[in-house]
């Protein structure tokens, strides 16, 4: 059975209004059992399914099916019975349990969860399969299978997928072991499974192996091609056929001498080229990374001059997009028909799949290209005054004084040694959210809304002082998102409505869509940080979100480099910086927590990639007075290998999360001898765990060990808008207690 001539790799589970994310959260605060929670997650599946099939999906395997409660990394760890080894006693083998499902994603207790960490180059975060030597696999939970037959039940005949051995060891963490090195032991479980799925009446399994387009340094371009190939042989045989799926990259070089092993290999033509492979290729000329209307044209050329049996289909999963763009009826006509969704991405490889059989296709091919002609001309797309800005760019706007000039110039901002602070939003409450939601339905005015904020503002700042914090924030209670707010706010951005993306579990965001030139019409955060400085005379610090997560958090244009749009973001954030000045701010924060995100898989670009995103942030923040500070925060681990990078920002001071890897980082730091100020993260604020006395002296301990007491702040890992209140006063207070006890320690004078 060969597969349908149009599929894609797989589509958004979250469901259409969010229903998957309303669903997990019920179940975890005990509003719905666990029959009630599988019930919706199984109409979930089935209304995606079918209207997968309505879309145009036809035939049996054309519809993926990949339905992580929370997770797909965490799906198939479960699936193959990876659990974590010091959880061995806890999850029993078998079937996992919701309850304990929940625990391997987000802890309880005294058990931390599995640790969270980026997805290849993209804002959707996956749990880290935790490994040791002693780590054993086999088909455990056949939750994989359940669905399958669930949902051909409900009449729909899917194609299951799972992340395979490769990709799955790779993201691995190993205790005393390579996981890698662990892949005999693993393939079986993957056999076990084409079995079951084989038994169950699945025509094909797709296996995702993404890992194969990365250089990823801890494991070897040879090794992660001997895992994919050993999976790939451990699965043949069993009755289910194998699409071998290589997303995120290009695959050409790395994939031909796996081909002949599976039934069809499905490759990204988004980033990468044609590979020299024959049997059947599923041809991703689709992007799913991105919201644009494909060029039909272009890829129709491309798809007929591949030497193979092809299949249209999309460059990834259709997971980093949102649903259906038909329903954003806010956008204006003209921005909405350049652009398309999961929904719409469908149509399209459906279209060429029909125009590649030599079906008349004319009058589709003829309004992608009369949008795509529209979208070069239409005003706003080039704007001459932002244009000249960027091209006159010279060196000297990316510098700013010596740094030795800046800390003298900054001396009048009276600090203790070791200052405490926070890295700016506080809790997001129910009060809050329900006051942004009234003032969009117009039932609260803009004053109402500016005096709800500013109400939170004062208890937040009045918060701060109780506590004894020395640099205090604003908590950003008027962002929805840390980019959305901002993009609401520049020339160039358009929001959506209901364009949720999965971000990690639960968490959705809004990526807003830049379609042109960039600019900032009027000052942005200025009143609410000035009315935060206004309430108190310990200094406020101005918190912007840096150009490089502007970029990476939204769906960026397509026509023009990513340089120059983050050039063109960077300088109207250095007018904002400039107006913060203005009006009395003495630290400003850009953070930039996506820089680490957006470095490309591969090897050999990203030195162009640091240096333009690097130069972006020194733009943004090059034109601060030297006795203005400058902070930058950054959020995951892995920082060792950007080092170079993070010095090159220059900022004055950068806060760092450190706490979930037990100040792995300051190692880095101090071996670097980076010479600026430096905050490592003492308190993971992932998880609403509040931390001992014990722990927060242990980690202040290595980190005044590695790093100058001159440089070193105390703060959280990152933001506190996910947390609560009752947790966030209750660490907080031991935060500033923690720190005033290393400060005697060492001797630091107040
Ligand atoms: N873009 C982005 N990426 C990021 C982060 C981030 O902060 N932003 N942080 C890191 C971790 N990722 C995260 C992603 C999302 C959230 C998050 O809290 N998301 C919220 C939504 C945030 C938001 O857009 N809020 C809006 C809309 C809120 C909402 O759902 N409103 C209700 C109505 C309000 C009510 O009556 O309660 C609705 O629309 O149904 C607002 O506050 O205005 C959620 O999923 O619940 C947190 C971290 C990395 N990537
Ligand atoms: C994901 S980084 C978050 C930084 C932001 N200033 C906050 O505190 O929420
Ligand atoms: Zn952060």
């Amino acid at each position: 059975m060969t597969l349908p001539a149009a599929t894609i790799l797989g589509y958004p589970r979250i469901g259409r209004d969010r229903d998957l994310k309303r669903a997990l959260e019920q179940h975890w605060r005990g509003a719905i059992d666990d029959a009630a929670f599988h019930e919706r997650a199984h109409e979930i599946r089935v209304a995606d399914a079918r209207r997968l099939v309505d879309l145009g999906l036809v035939g049996d395997a054309a519809v993926p099916g990949e339905w992580a409660h929370y997770d797909h990394v965490l799906d198939a760890a479960i699936t193959l019975g990876a659990v974590p080894p010091r959880l061995r006693d806890v999850v029993p083998a078998g079937p996992v349990s919701l309850a304990h499902e929940w625990l391997l994603a987000r802890g309880e207790g005294d058990v931390p969860p599995l640790e969270m960490t980026k997805w290849l180059d993209s804002n959707y975060h996956y749990l880290v399969p935790e490994l040791d030597a002693a780590s054993t696999f086999a088909l455990q939970d056949r939750r994989i299978v359940e669905r399958f037959a669930a949902v051909r039940d409900a009449g729909v005949v899917t194609r299951p997928s799972i992340v395979g051995p490769a990709t799955l060891l790779t993201l691995a963490t190993g205790g005393g072991v390579r996981p890698i090195e662990l892949v005999d032991r693993l393939v079986p479980a993957y056999r076990a499974l084409a079995e079951a799925l084989a038994e169950a009446g699945a025509p094909w399994l797709q296996i995702d192996e993404p890992a194969l387009v990365g250089d990823w340094g801890h494991v070897s371009r040879a090794e992660v091609e001997a895992a994919v190939r050993a999976g790939l042989e451990a699965v043949r045989g069993t009755g289910v056929r194998i699409l071998l799926a290589v997303p995120n990259g290009d695959a050409s070089g790395r994939v031909e001498a796996l081909a002949p092993l599976a039934d069809a290999v499905a490759v990204d033509l988004v980033r990468g080229s044609v590979p020299a492979i024959g049997g059947t290729v599923v041809a991703g000329v689709v992007g799913g990374r991105n919201v644009w209307r494909t060029d039909l044209d272009a890829a129709l050329e491309t798809l007929r001059g591949i030497d193979a049996h092809v299949v249209v289909g999309t460059s990834t999963s259709l997971l980093h997009v949102p649903h259906d763009v038909d329903r954003e009826t806010t956008l204006s006509d003209e921005l909405r028909s350049w652009l398309a969704f999961a929904d719409q991405k469908v149509a399209e490889v459906v279209t060429l799949a029909s125009a590649l059989s030599g079906a008349d296709e004319s009058a589709a091919l003829g309004r992608a290209r009369d949008a795509l002609a529209a979208r070069r001309v239409a005003p706003g797309v080039a704007d001459g005054v932002v244009r000249d800005r960027v091209a006159a760019a010279s060196a000297g706007d990316a510098e700013r004084v010596a740094y030795d000039e800046r800390v003298a110039a900054q001396a009048d901002i009276v600090l203790p040694a070791l200052p405490t602070t926070t890295i700016g939003s506080f809790p997001q409450t129910g009060d809050i959210r329900r006051a942004r939601a009234a003032h969009a339905r117009g039932e609260l005015d803009d004053a109402g809304y500016r005096a709800a904020m500013e109400a939170e503002i004062r208890d937040v700042v009045a918060l701060q002082e109780r506590l004894g914090l020395d640099v205090l924030v604003h908590g950003e209670p008027e962002r929805n998102d840390m980019v959305q707010y901002f993009a609401e706010s520049l020339d160039g951005f358009a929001a959506t409505a209901h364009g949720w993306v999965q971000s990690y579990g639960s968490r959705c965001t809004r990526p807003s869509i830049l379609w042109g030139d960039v600019a900032r019409p009027a000052p942005i955060t200025v009143p609410w940080t000035a009315y935060a400085q206004s309430l108190t005379a310990k200094p406020v610090k101005g918190m912007l979100t840096g150009p490089v997560t502007i970029l990476a958090w939204s769906f960026v244009r397509d026509d023009q480099p990513l340089a120059d749009t983050a050039a063109q973001v960077a300088f109207a954030l250095r007018d904002e910086v400039t107006d913060l000045e203005a009006a009395g701010t003495r630290i400003v924060q850009v953070d930039e927590p996506a820089l680490r995100e957006l470095l490309p898989l591969e090897e050999h670009r990203r030195a162009d990639y640091l240096d333009w995103s690097v130069r972006a942030f020194r733009i943004a923040t090059g034109g601060a007075a030297p006795g203005t500070q400058v902070h930058t925060h950054l959020c995951y681990s892995e920082f060792g290998s950007i080092i170079d990078a993070i010095d090159g920002l220059d900022a004055d001071v950068t806060s760092i999360e450190a706490a979930r890897s037990r100040m792995e980082i300051v190692d880095d730091i101090a071996g670097h001898g980076y010479p600026r100020g430096i905050g490592p993260g003492v308190w993971d604020i992932h998880s609403p765990r509040v931390p001992g006395a014990d722990e927060l002296d242990e980690l202040l301990a290595t980190a005044t060990a590695g790093i100058p007491a001159g440089r070193l702040w105390v703060n959280p890992d990152c933001g506190l808008k996910t947390r609560g209140y009752a947790e966030t006063e209750a660490s907080l207070e031991r935060l500033v207690a923690a720190a005033e006890r290393a400060r005697e320690r060492i001797g630091a004078t107040v």
